[in-house]
């Protein structure tokens, strides 16, 4: 409890130094491992942090298999429309389970890594389930985001988080970036030789 109290402070302190903005790169610091910052206990400590500062708590999911510019614009402006990012990353056995055997092409330690990295994430929740909605009832986020290839009203989270007050927004889809286009097209050029050229 002690300890859960003075990260709570730490984090505070770094938050309004930093004007807003939660510890980034954790994943580089000495010292820290992957495994306790995918933890839900501190996707629920930086969550509960911000809202004791009257903040907006926004929550976004998905696979971040082979992570492209179509995820890093969804996590970027999922970001500017509150005060901290948590991430709901499926597992690697929820990967498989929704996209197939072939999948996940990089690991959940690997997609996790990754995430955090990012300056717009501030905290990665893997989960073994086929949606997010168990652990988002832990979270409780204001508000959650998807890319526009899904439909607010579509998500099964959507009404989820209006039970308790918060909505379901989606954020432009960037074209032509995709997993399974950077898949399909790297097949495409082990077999004709080519190079391959997603994105711009
Ligand atoms: N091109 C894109 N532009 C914006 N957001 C995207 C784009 N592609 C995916 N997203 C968003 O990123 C999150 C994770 O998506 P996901 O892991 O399914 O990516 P994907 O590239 O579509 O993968 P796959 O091809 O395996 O389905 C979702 O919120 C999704 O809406
Ligand atoms: O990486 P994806 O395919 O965008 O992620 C899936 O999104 C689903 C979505 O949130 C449903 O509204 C989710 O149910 C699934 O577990 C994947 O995260």
């Amino acid at each position: 409890m002690t300890e859960a109290v003075e990260h709570a402070v730490a984090d505070a302190t770094r938050f309004v130094a930093g004007n807003g903005h939660l510890p980034r790169n954790v994943v580089s610091e000495p010292g820290n491992d992957i495994e306790r910052h995918v933890s839900l206990a501190n996707a629920q400590r930086i969550a509960a942090t911000v809202r004791a500062r009257g903040g907006t708590i926004v929550a976004t999911g998905g696979c971040f298999d082979l992570l492209h510019t179509g995820h890093v614009a969804t996590l970027n402006a999922a970001r500017r429309l509150g005060d901290c990012l948590i991430v709901c990353l499926n597992s690697d056995t929820s990967v498989t389970n929704l996209k197939g055997p072939d999948r996940p092409v990089i690991s959940q330690s690997d997609r996790a890594a990754m995430l955090l990295a990012l300056r717009c994430v501030d905290a990665v929740v893997i989960f073994d389930d086929s949606t997010p909605v168990p652990t988002l009832n832990h979270i409780r986020p204001d508000i959650w985001v998807k890319g526009g290839d899904y439909t607010a009203t579509g998500m099964s989270e959507a009404q989820q988080v209006r039970s308790w007050g918060g909505q379901a927004v989606t954020v432009p889809y960037l074209s032509g970036r995709s997993t399974t286009t950077i898949l399909n097209t790297t097949r495409r050029t082990e077999r004709s030789g080519t190079r391959p050229a997603v994105g711009a």
